[in-house]
């Protein structure tokens, strides 16, 4: 075990990627690397649209609670839609948030006898447009943004791995393919009964995708990394970026040399009002067993030895054989209802309801 490792997540720029391409890759490198996170600036996502995405999530989670819960998760096998403080579980433990998960509208291909993994694909729950002019629109301006951004990032991700920039997306992303963005809301701990402790979400590294992009979209303090020795650090709100970090997908197509760091959320300390911040998660494809891609050895042989994590390692076998099951499976260690629900034959082979396993993303 190492008993230094980084202490704080770099800031890179994505307008270097175009004025001094070699010197932003050698900074992409190091961050995947021996960080797994990094903060992007430059992005092209204007600070007025994000403004009005961080009123539209205000908005939601201010609606009276019988309006959220009539998009519940519990209505759809696709675990989109609203879940109510308490009622996600991480590292075998109640999370102490709120969200919305949504994506682009697409229809369920699913039927009986067809790839479980099909059924979570399907359209988002949105509230009633009335009661948030805009809301449906705005999230799904930010799906695509975002969805954009990733792409880009995924593209520079494998030059900085010496591959060809299409490399990653051609072998593992499909163009058509639902990926996932969720709206969170964390109450300060005043807010909180003290039995509930101050777990926002607890330590996981997120599961079975490539790149997650998060926007913490108030500045307030609660995310934090762990570093590869094992220590807490804080990953503070700053201005118009992202903080971008890899999924546990990434990291096994390519051959663990990018590293998908643990992280968690402390809820807010006493009188500062709740955290909101948006992920949106790269995916990549759940519809076949997916082989790690060649790696040159140059870079192979910078692998980090050891890293220290205090999140679970669930699934992560089933994962290398089957990406789809693997993902339905983690849906449903996170959102139990939902699980018990449309997938109870599953969950109860693989344990899931009532051995309460860790989970991520
Ligand atoms: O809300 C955050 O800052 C992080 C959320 C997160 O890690 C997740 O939902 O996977
Ligand atoms: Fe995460």
């Amino acid at each position: 075990m190492t008993t230094t490792d980084f202490t704080s997540i770099p800031v890179l720029d994505l307008a270097k990627a175009s004025s001094d391409k070699a010197a932003f890759l050698a900074e992409l490198q190091l961050a995947l690397i021996h960080i797994g996170f990094f903060y992007i600036k430059g992005h092209g996502i204007t600070p007025e649209f994000l403004d009005n995405l961080t009123k539209q999530t205000v908005g939601f989670f201010d609606l009276p609670l019988d309006d959220k819960l009539k998009t519940d998760k519990i209505h759809s096998p696709t675990f989109l839609g609203y879940s109510v403080q308490g009622n996600e579980i991480t590292n075998d433990r109640k999370d102490n948030r709120e969200q919305f998960d949504f994506a682009n509208d697409q229809l369920t291909t699913w039927t009986e006898g067809r790839h479980i993994h099909e059924r979570l694909t399907g359209p988002s729950l949105w509230p009633d447009e009335n009661l948030l002019p805009g809301f449906h629109q705005s999230l799904l301006s930010f799906y695509n943004q975002a969805q954009d951004l990733a792409e880009t990032l995924t593209r520079l991700v494998a030059e900085a791995l010496g591959l060809e920039p299409n490399a990653l997306l051609d072998q593992y992303v499909l163009p058509n393919m639902q990926h996932r963005a969720k709206l969170i809301k964390y109450p300060a701990i005043d807010q909180l009964d003290p039995r509930d402790g101050t777990q926002g979400v607890g330590p996981h590294r997120d599961t079975g995708s490539l790149l997650t992009l998060l926007y913490q979209a108030n500045d307030l303090p609660g995310l934090q990394v762990q570093n590869h020795a094992g220590a807490w650090i804080d990953a503070p709100a700053k201005p118009n970026t992202f903080v971008v970090n890899i999924g546990t997908g990434l990291e096994y197509l390519v051959q663990n040399v990018a590293i998908a760091t643990t992280h968690r959320v402390l809820n807010p300390p006493p009188g500062r009002g709740p955290r909101y911040s948006i992920p949106f998660f790269l995916r990549s494809r759940i519809d076949k067993k997916l082989t790690p891609i060649d790696i040159p050895q140059r870079i192979l042989d910078q692998r980090p030895r050891t890293v220290v994590t205090d999140s679970g390692h669930q699934f992560s076998q089933v994962y290398q054989n089957d990406p789809g099951l693997y993902a339905v499976l983690n849906r449903i260690s996170s959102h139990r209802d939902v699980g018990a629900r449309f997938y109870a034959q599953l969950a109860q082979e693989y344990g899931i309801i009532t051995s309460a396993p860790s989970t991520g993303y």
